[in-house]
């Protein structure tokens, strides 16, 4: 694209731990420029410096540093076709909803409208497809849209895991039961999060609502979806996924990156080996890749042949945190196989992911 035919989109929640992430994607893309942007009535007014409290390791960009904070109102974003949604869970429903009424294509990452059976739940390495949704969703919209729609990606536990997860059910078939214990970073909980004097020489074995959202939120995204010509009748296109799936999450004084033990059993018997499992990992590409987009990791899943790794310091920036880690691929003794994953979870398990459903959107054709 030339840089006048770049999609104009607004970042909604900029000041805050996932919105500065979104400005220093967007900084560069090459189908996107930053128009806009939005946090509360405490930001409002302000120019963007003045309003966030930067945490990247990169400056504020340039095209920023002279940009004024509006509040989340659909009239400060009217020349833009997109917005990038950042938001606190506790206000993103009912703006998210004005803004996709008001005909912008809104991508976010808050839980809000994860659940809901119209709203496709992306993670842009496993389920493309679920684009399907998008026309039945405007359908259904009172009174029906042309071009806004919600579109959202999934909690970062559960994009860590479901990576794996679809890439074992293309190669060797359905999951029957899965165990998964993670070790969250303290990012995850936003800025400033969880108190220092709770977390420093200290593990923390409840993170509230997490585990499950990642019940939940796994099968949605593993689960099919079917054609549905009805959509005034039967307006859930979702197929239920038979996946028995048990989550333990514990917040770990880790800054960036959450890791996670997983054991699976197939339903195929006699099951894949460890070799076979490492194999199909490795081969696993996603359609974001395939499809071209450019913020898409080369390798969808890296798999570490090394005893002790993935570690979160060591391999959360790998291909700019886009893609998976996964190690210590081994026997279960208990169900067939178990193997640690490792993802960024301010990179794919939020905005990197809200960026590349973006970018699949423009190749798909629902954004123009
Ligand atoms: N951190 C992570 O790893 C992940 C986070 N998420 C989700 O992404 C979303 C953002 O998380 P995170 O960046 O960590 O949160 P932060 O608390 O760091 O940022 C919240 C943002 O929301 C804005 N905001 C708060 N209240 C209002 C309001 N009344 N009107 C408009 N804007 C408001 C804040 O603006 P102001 O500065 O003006 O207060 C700020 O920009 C959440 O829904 C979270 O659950 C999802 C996956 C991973
Ligand atoms: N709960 C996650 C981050 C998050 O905000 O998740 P969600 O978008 O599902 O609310 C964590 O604490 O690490």
């Amino acid at each position: 694209m030339t840089p006048e035919s770049k999609i104009k989109v607004g970042v909604l929640g900029a000041t805050g731990t996932v919105g500065q992430r979104f400005i220093a994607l967007l900084a560069e893309h090459p189908y996107f420029v930053l128009h806009a942007l939005g946090a509360s009535s405490r930001s409002a007014g302000k120019q963007y410096p003045q309003a966030v409290l930067w945490k990247q390791t990169s400056p504020i960009p340039a095209s920023v540093r002279d940009m004024v904070v509006n509040e989340c109102k659909p009239e400060f974003f009217k020349e833009c076709s997109v917005v990038f949604s950042g938001l606190d869970a506790e206000v993103a429903g009912d703006i998210e909803a004005a803004f996709r009424s008001a005909e912008l294509v809104v991508f976010s990452n808050a839980k809000n409208f994860r659940r809901d059976p119209t709203v496709p739940l992306i993670v842009p390495l496993v389920n493309s497809s679920h684009f399907a949704m998008v026309p039945q969703q405007r359908t259904l919209h009172n009174p029906p849209l042309k071009c806004g729609f919600i579109l959202t990606n999934a909690n970062c536990s559960t994009t860590g895991v479901v990576v794996p997860l679809a890439a074992l059910e293309k190669a060797f078939g359905p999951l029957e039961s899965c165990i998964i214990t993670t070790m969250q970073a303290i990012s995850g909980a936003g800025y400033p999060g969880v108190p220092s004097l709770d977390i420093i020489d200290n593990i923390v074995p409840y993170i509230s609502g997490e585990e499950e959202k990642m019940e939940w939120e796994t099968l949605k995204i593993l689960g099919g979806i079917t054609e549905n010509d009805n959509a005034e009748k039967c307006f859930d296109m979702h197929s239920r996924h038979p996946l028995r799936i048990s989550a333990s999450c514990n917040r770990v004084p880790v800054v960036e990156g959450h890791t996670e033990c997983v054991s699976v059993r197939f339903a195929r018997r006699p099951p894949p080996s460890p070799q076979q499992v490492r194999e199909a990992l490795a081969a696993y590409t996603s359609d974001a890749y395939a499809l071209g987009c450019p913020s898409a990791p080369r390798h969808t899943i890296f798999v570490h042949e090394e005893p002790d790794r993935p570690q979160p310091r060591l391999d959360r920036d790998y291909q700019k945190g886009a893609g998976v880690s996964v190690g210590r691929i081994r026997q279960c003794k208990v169900l067939d196989i178990k193997f640690t994953v490792l993802a960024n979870n301010v990179a794919i398990g939020a905005a990197t992911s809200s960026i590349l459903n973006a970018e699949l959107a423009v190749i798909k054709g629902y954004v123009s």
